[in-house]
């Protein structure tokens, strides 16, 4: 395992300018949603970056989701696939004084800084890695992802975005009704909804960069009023849960890549917040909603999305180990690195590890026992 310090990262941060490069992406995708694959693994490196958050929501504890998520056997499951992992450690979280709130939106100065940091460490990461494997970046609460999907999109501008989650977090700040980032981080990020958020200079660095005809979401069940007005007036590909049990999750999960991705040819963001989950899976969360996926469905669309092998960047947010009672926390932690292992190719069925040897008796009779059968 390679392990990048803190500060390793933050000399590979100083050099980010210099790096970027637009990496163009040429998919070799064989995704067939019938067909049952079992082949070597389509990554030959995880990489693991965590960004502890927590100002974009009220509760204190989902700031430790990286480190409960690194301690949940998560590395055991890359190791065992043969994987190697990079692990580029935490990014150091800032909070800024004084940081009033604007139009409503809590800690602004606070959450602008830590989206360009989240965003440059990323595309950092990223281009250390190189385009053919697949990085993880675990939060911290949804506000994470203002970040993760604005680095995202510098390195690998025609990316598409995958939302799984209860909420839209499309929010403005003039449409929330918490003031919360995590229920907004969309709204700084997608073209079309400029015209709506209101100028905060803070921001003035964080460009748009996706529209909504790229982004999918899967699993809401808690939007509100303006989320909705504008999932709508934007025509939104959006499967709730509603049209997940009437569709069932896997043509809600093929006609998603179909409608964002067709051919597979463009590499995926996916944005995964636990609570898209059932709370009897991820109890452990800031905002739960009851009636959500189940862990088969959770697991069916990582699984999905790995296959198509356009997957390149997964957040994993909002796990909160600090809410609950110790054992709801580890199902809720368990869920997570199920989730995660998925995506990076785990099966249900099993894996067979690489280095992976069937034992084979060394003595006399088993070879006698061979000749038996044979005369048989
Ligand atoms: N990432 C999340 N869990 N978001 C929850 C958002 C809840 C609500 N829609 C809000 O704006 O406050
Ligand atoms: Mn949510
Ligand atoms: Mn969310």
């Amino acid at each position: 395992m390679l392990k990048l310090s803190n500060r390793s990262l933050l000399s590979l941060i100083g050099g980010c300018r210099l790096m970027q490069r637009a990496a163009s992406y040429s998919s070799s995708s064989t995704y067939d949603p019938s067909t049952r694959i079992v082949r070597e693994p389509l990554y030959k490196q995880v990489g693991i970056i965590g960004f502890p958050t927590n100002l974009g929501q009220p509760n204190s504890g989902v700031q430790m989701g990286p480190r409960a998520i690194r301690r949940s056997g998560l590395f055991e499951s890359i190791e065992a696939m043969g994987i190697e992992l990079v692990d580029y450690g935490d990014m150091r979280v800032t909070e800024v004084f004084p940081d009033p709130p604007k139009f409503g939106l809590r800690h602004p100065r606070t959450h602008a800084e830590n989206a360009m940091n989240i965003s440059q460490s990323l595309q950092v990461a990223l281009n250390h890695q190189g385009k053919e494997n697949i990085l993880f970046c675990i939060g911290g609460d949804h506000s994470v992802s203002l970040g993760t999907v604005h680095g995202h999109a510098q390195v690998n501008k025609d990316m598409v975005l995958l939302w799984i989650d209860a909420h839209a977090d499309c929010n403005t700040c003039l449409t929330s009704g918490s003031g919360n980032v995590h229920g907004m981080p969309l709204s700084f990020l997608i073209n079309e909804l400029q015209e709506f958020v209101p100028r905060m200079e803070e921001f003035d660095e964080l460009r748009p960069c996706i529209s909504f005809k790229d982004i999918a979401f899967i699993g809401l069940r808690d939007i509100d009023p303006g989320e909705r007005y504008l999932l709508e007036k934007f025509g939104v590909t959006y499967y709730g849960m509603q049209e997940v049990d009437h569709l069932g999750i896997q043509e809600v999960v093929r006609r998603s890549l179909q409608e964002v991705n067709p051919g597979f040819k463009r590499p995926i963001h996916l944005s995964f917040d636990i609570d898209s989950l059932d709370p009897g899976f991820a109890k452990c969360t800031g905002t739960p909603v009851p009636a959500g996926l189940t862990l088969r469905e959770g697991l069916y669309i990582a699984e999905e999305v790995h296959r198509t092998g356009c997957l390149k960047v997964v957040d994993l947010v909002e796990v909160n180990p600090d809410l609950g009672d110790p054992a709801q926390s580890e199902v809720t932690v368990n869920a997570a690195k199920e989730v995660i292992r998925a995506c990076f190719g785990w099966q249900r069925a099993g894996i067979v590890p690489s280095n992976y040897q069937i034992p084979m008796p060394a003595d006399v009779n088993a070879e006698s026992r061979v000749s038996l059968l044979r005369e048989k």
